[in-house]
């Protein structure tokens, strides 16, 4: 488990690691780890790092030390360094070890900023870190935004300067790097957008934090993690034993969500699929799916709320395709009035925005928005849900009573009192219609199979991700990749399945 923390944690955490150390220590430890990772960087593009040049952006806090440092080391080592001190004050000790060392420091003139920028190597972002507020003042937002058009390579230390480290928003200027370099534990704002798109490539510097930090806000799941909750079929497993789960998708004008979400869950090794929708997409679903129980279910009979004729199930997946009209109501009062997990997703989060004590139930609930969708739940507009997402889909877990997994650039997965999930598989390919019904699909097997619905729903992003990379031909999103469509993040599930 990769674990993440805010800075308040952090900065506890290094109080308690400094008193039972020489003073200097922690930020010598930071520094080299900074400056080795930097020298790393300009052997692999320059060749050497004697003779390179390379930027610092001073702030007047530590994280400014921590660059002044590092700098220093890599004057050590015959790179041409230039400091632009770009705040109130400066750190001492850092500063004259840069002078020390044959580096250079200059007050900061936008002019002469900017022809340093354009020349530089690499541009080490020291302006602030962990102790940073707000947006940027200036002249950092100036030094953020001259960067940017520089185009050189851009090491943030710590933390972007402009993300703020504990939840990863974004107001006004940012630095973009290309690399992070941070010290004694992940921030949770480098893991989650929009900052963890400015922070690029993440790299932990160990400075000894370990034994001082506490549970963390937010967690990441490895491949072994979920290779050790997925569930496997032991040698006296049956159908019914591996799950049997229920899809209650798709109407007539909206067929396609149904195919794809029943897709979703019989190639995520569900026991077993029972479909229950309207005729057309019934007729659609045997057809795609023969492996698929169907039943064409009786209006009158849902609105009495009764599924009877449908069998029993051990979770259920509510929504993708099913409209919005009094019938698909009743469908949703007759699912989420079982005293099983259930899954609501797409149409079925818009009914229960309308009406909310469709999610007065004891069973597990699990809600999985887009931000859109979340906007119309929480009623907070979406762009303010996708500049704190975290903040944002903590409070919907506490409020609604559920496990709620917000879909988008950052997957998150957050119940009360548990450290919010971050998915780290997935791919901008994704971004294509239909993706989110087979990710229903998926999850709803995992219920049904008997994992929290914490677990499966983390679960589900995270091997949805991996299938969708390798439906696209694996790896970062650049050549050598092909956009996909839903159908093949479903069909790519085995393969993805297999190397876990
Ligand atoms: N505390 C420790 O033990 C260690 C700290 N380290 C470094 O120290 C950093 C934290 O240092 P500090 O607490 O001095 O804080 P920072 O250096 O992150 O920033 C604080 C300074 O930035 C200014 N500032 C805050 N928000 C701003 C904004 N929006 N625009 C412009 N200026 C702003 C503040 O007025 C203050 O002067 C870490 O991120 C890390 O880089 C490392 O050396 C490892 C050890
Ligand atoms: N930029 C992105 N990067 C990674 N994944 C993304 C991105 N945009 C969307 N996704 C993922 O694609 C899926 C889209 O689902 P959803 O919004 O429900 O679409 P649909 O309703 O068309 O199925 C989600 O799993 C979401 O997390
Ligand atoms: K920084």
């Amino acid at each position: 488990m990769r674990t993440a923390y805010t800075s308040d944690q952090i900065r506890s955490a290094e109080l308690a690691l400094m008193a039972r150390l020489p003073e200097g220590t922690l930020m010598d430890r930071a520094a080299t780890g900074l400056a080795g990772v930097c020298a790393h960087l300009l052997a692999g593009s320059r060749g050497r790092v004697y003779g390179s040049r390379v930027a610092l952006l001073i702030g007047s806090g530590d994280n400014g030390g921590d660059a002044l440092y590092a700098g220093a080391r890599l004057a050590r080592r015959g790179a041409r360094v230039e400091a632009v001190l770009a705040g109130s004050r400066t750190h001492e000790g850092g500063l004259a070890a840069l002078r020390k060392a044959g580096g250079r420091a200059h007050p900061y003139d936008a002019a002469r900023a900017r022809e340093l920028l354009a020349d530089a190597d690499l541009v080490m972002d020291g302006l602030v870190g962990i102790g940073g507020s707000g947006p940027l003042r200036e002249p950092y937002g100036t030094l953020a935004e001259l960067t940017a058009e520089a185009g050189g390579l851009v090491v943030a230390v710590d933390v972007p300067s402009g993300v703020d480290a504990s939840s990863g928003r974004v107001e006004g200027p940012a630095v973009r790097a290309h690399l992070t370099v941070t010290f004694g534990a992940y921030k949770a704002g480098l893991l989650v957008d929009p900052g963890a798109t400015h922070a690029g490539a993440v790299e932990l510097v160990d400075i000894g934090l370990g034994p001082f930090l506490p549970d963390p806000e937010v967690a990441a799941l490895t491949a072994d993690d979920v290779a050790d909750l997925l569930p496997r079929p032991g040698e006296e497993s049956d159908k019914y034993r591996r799950g049997v789960v229920g899809i209650a998708a798709g109407s007539d004008r909206y067929t396609g969500a149904a195919v794809l979400s029943v897709g979703g869950a019989v190639r995520a090794g569900a026991g077993m699929v029972r479909f229950a929708s309207s005729a057309e997409p019934v007729r659609l679903v045997r057809a795609r799916w023969p492996e698929a129980i169907t039943t064409v279910l009786d209006p009158s009979l849902v609105l009495k709320s009764s599924l009877d004729e449908v069998g029993r199930v051990q979770a259920w997946v509510l929504g993708p395709g099913l409209g919005t009209g009094p019938e698909a109501h009743a469908v949703a009062r007759a699912v989420l009035s079982t005293g099983v997990p259930v899954l609501v997703d797409a149409d079925g989060l818009t009914l229960v925005a309308k009406d909310r004590t469709l999610l007065r139930r004891a069973a597990p609930t699990v809600l999985t928005p887009h931000a859109g969708e979340l906007s119309r739940l929480l009623g907070v507009p979406r762009e303010h849900i996708e500049a704190g997402r975290l903040d944002h889909v903590r409070r919907a877990a506490a409020e609604l009573g559920a496990t709620v997994l917000l879909k988008g650039s950052t997957t998150l997965v957050a119940e009360e009192h548990r450290p919010v999930r971050v998915n780290t598989t997935g791919t901008p390919w994704l971004a294509t219609g239909g993706t989110g019904d087979v990710l229903s699909g998926i999850a709803g097997a995992l219920l049904a199979a008997g994992l929290t619905g914490y677990d499966a729903a983390s679960c589900a992003a995270y091997v949805h991700g991996l299938a969708a990379r390798t439906a696209a031909g694996g790896g970062a999103v650049g050549r050598g990749q092909a956009p996909i469509a839903a159908l093949d993040v479903a069909q790519a599930l085995p393969e993805a399945l297999r190397t876990l």
